[in-house]
């Protein structure tokens, strides 16, 4: 096996694939996509740019993964999409435009008034509060939604999680974001003084041993330019809730 994929990297033209220096090609493989798959969206620019004119953080999700939102909305056929983690409704907005009626939670305020100019004339809902507060109230409603997107704090990722599962329909889907620098922040994954990996429990091994779901991780390269100049590792759970 080792000498077959020796074999391989020495082969002239594939030899060029196995290089770790190929990351640093993200960012012209992800303007080359760009510009061949994402549509010109005047809701979507105007949510953005409404967001930073009012103070917002850039932290929305990038053009791709919300082109893969959509994607994965239309896919799942999702008619109703809980996310938590609001901002300026940009995510929100890639939701509904792919067919779904969305429940949106967001736990301050500013956020939630930019959030409601920016998703005006489309169904959208947005519940105010920390989420850990709002989603057991939505699970004693018994509200069931399609497909539910996390994308808020770091620290609550697990309980997030959890409780997306209890408010999923079976088929369902849920989809974590942000899973990589979440476990870089909290040590969970990370370089040891001799370069060793270090590894400790994460929500990839809770959320393995949960027999609510089936999931899978996507890893990937975040192209955060010009707010970071290089691309970021980053990765995301999608799980299918049994
Ligand atoms: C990364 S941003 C969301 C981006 C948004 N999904 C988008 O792509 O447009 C995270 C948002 O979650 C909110 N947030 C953080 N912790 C939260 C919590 N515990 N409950 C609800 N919202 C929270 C933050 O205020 C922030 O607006």
């Amino acid at each position: 096996m080792a000498e077959f994929l020796q074999k391989i990297a020495q082969t002239p033209g594939l030899k060029a694939v196995f290089n770790y220096e190929n990351f640093r090609l993200q960012p012209a493989i992800d303007k080359k996509a760009q510009a061949a798959f994402i549509r010109p969206n005047e809701k979507l620019d105007h949510a953005f740019k409404n967001s930073i004119a009012k103070g917002l953080p850039p932290i929305n999700v990038l053009p791709m993964a919300a082109q893969h939102l959509s994607v994965l909305t239309k896919l799942v056929g999702a008619k109703s999409v809980l996310e938590i983690g609001t901002l300026g409704g940009y995510s929100s907005i890639v939701f509904a435009q792919a067919g779904a009626k969305v429940t949106s939670i967001e736990i301050s305020p500013t956020h939630r008034d930019v959030a409601l100019e920016n998703v005006a004339g489309l169904d959208v809902e947005i519940l105010l509060g920390a989420a850990l507060d709002v989603l057991p109230k939505l699970a004693a409603e018994n509200r069931k939604f399609d497909l539910v997107f996390i994308d808020a704090d770091f620290d609550d990722q697990w309980e997030h999680f959890d409780w997306a599962v209890k408010l999923t329909r079976s088929g369902g889907g849920v989809f974590l974001d942000d899973v990589v620098p979440t476990m870089i922040k909290n040590g969970e994954v990370g370089f040891k003084a001799d370069g060793e990996v270090e590894e400790k429990r994460s929500v990839i091994e809770k959320i393995g041993e949960d027999g609510r779901v089936s999931a899978t991780f996507v890893p990937i390269v975040a192209n955060m330019r010009p707010v970071m100049p290089d691309p970021m590792m980053n990765g995301f759970i999608l799980a299918v809730v049994e």
